[in-house]
């Protein structure tokens, strides 16, 4: 016997929603997912009118998802808003250059301009490259502060001053538990921040916090988009996995448990005159950092000091 949906009472439920446990059909669960999504934009005034607004593309389900239901809001409700794809390019064989083609593929669908740029470029080394010299076991971190940086320059560079992500709730949540883990306290709050204000004239916002990644998946599917779905060959090294693997057994017995880390996240907001670091210029790059190099920067120098030693191995074989 089918189940007739919760919402319009008329149509077949197709999709039980993990955020609150409602049955409803394709068609109501395509329209409350956008207007959720409309809603934490509004909420959170993540867009000010005739900004123009970029959108981080990687080509995964996400991002991708983050970028139609953008383009269908805007249409809707008429945002003064332009968006403009950023992707970067860290360099991952087989991987992101796979990826960028479903970038490509989806610019010229939805007609929107489209920056990539790559580590390579901008600072001399590929991904690759990066764990052949330091090896495995970090590369999620090394990734993310270089990937975090390389987003910011191209931002400035075509003058963008939000910058959307597709993280989602799940992903919030994550971030937290990683952070409670590490004991990194002034990052506990930050990461389930709706916008965050790295700079004065650039900020970074991410419309999908209280979006759950299956109901992004089921958005995605119902709406046949086409997004790259191979897990990164270095995500195995993610410490990320653990909290990931607890929050998917949460989410099945406590839906709102994922919600509640994040605004449990919110509570740990550290006042301005506690241990919370000093926000400064790095004294190589200017990017915002908290010490006197930022972490992209001591990055870099730590392997462009093992460069000579890598170029001598290479010439003794
Ligand atoms: N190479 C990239 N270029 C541009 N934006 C990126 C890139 N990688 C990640 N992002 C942005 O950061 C968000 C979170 O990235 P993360 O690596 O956690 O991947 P994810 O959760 O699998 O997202 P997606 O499904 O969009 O790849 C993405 O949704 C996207 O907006």
């Amino acid at each position: 016997m089918s189940i007739l949906c919760e919402n319009c009472k008329t149509k077949r439920a197709v999709f039980l929603r993990p955020k609150n446990g409602s049955k409803v059909c394709k068609e109501c669960f395509i329209e409350l997912f956008e207007e959720e999504v409309h809603e934490t934009i509004q909420k959170f005034q993540m867009f000010e009118p005739k900004e123009k607004i970029g959108i981080g593309a990687s080509g995964g389900k996400d991002s991708t998802a983050l970028i139609h239901v953008l383009t269908k809001l805007k249409e809707k409700y008429k945002y003064e808003n332009d968006f403009v794809l950023i992707s970067i390019d860290e360099g991952i064989h087989g991987y992101r250059d796979d990826s960028l083609e479903t970038v490509k593929r989806n610019q010229l669908f939805y007609n929107l301009p489209l920056e990539i740029v790559s580590f390579k470029d901008l600072f001399g080394w590929s991904l690759d490259d990066i764990i052949l010299n330091l090896g495995p076991s970090n590369s999620c971190s090394y990734c993310g502060i270089l990937r975090r940086q390389a987003l910011d320059l191209a931002a400035q560079k075509i003058s963008v001053k939000k910058l959307a992500t597709g993280h989602n709730a799940n992903d919030a949540a994550e971030t937290v538990l990683l952070n409670f883990l590490r004991g990194d306290s002034v990052r506990i709050s930050r990461s389930s921040e709706f916008i965050i204000n790295d700079q004065n004239d650039f900020k970074r916002c991410k419309p999908f916090i209280y979006a759950y990644q299956k109901e992004i998946v089921a958005y995605a599917y119902f709406n046949k988009l086409d997004y790259f779905s191979t897990e990164c060959p270095y995500a195995v090294n993610a410490l990320r996995g653990k909290p990931r693997i607890f929050l998917n057994d949460l989410e099945r017995v406590h839906p709102s448990g994922i919600i509640d880390i994040i605004d449990s996240g919110q509570l740990f907001a550290l006042p301005d005159s506690s241990i919370k670091p000093k926000i400064q210029k790095c004294q190589k790059c200017g990017a915002v950092s908290s010490q006197n190099l930022c972490q992209a920067c001591i990055l870099l120098e730590k392997l462009n000091k093992s460069k000579p030693k890598i170029e001598i191995e290479i010439e003794k074989k």
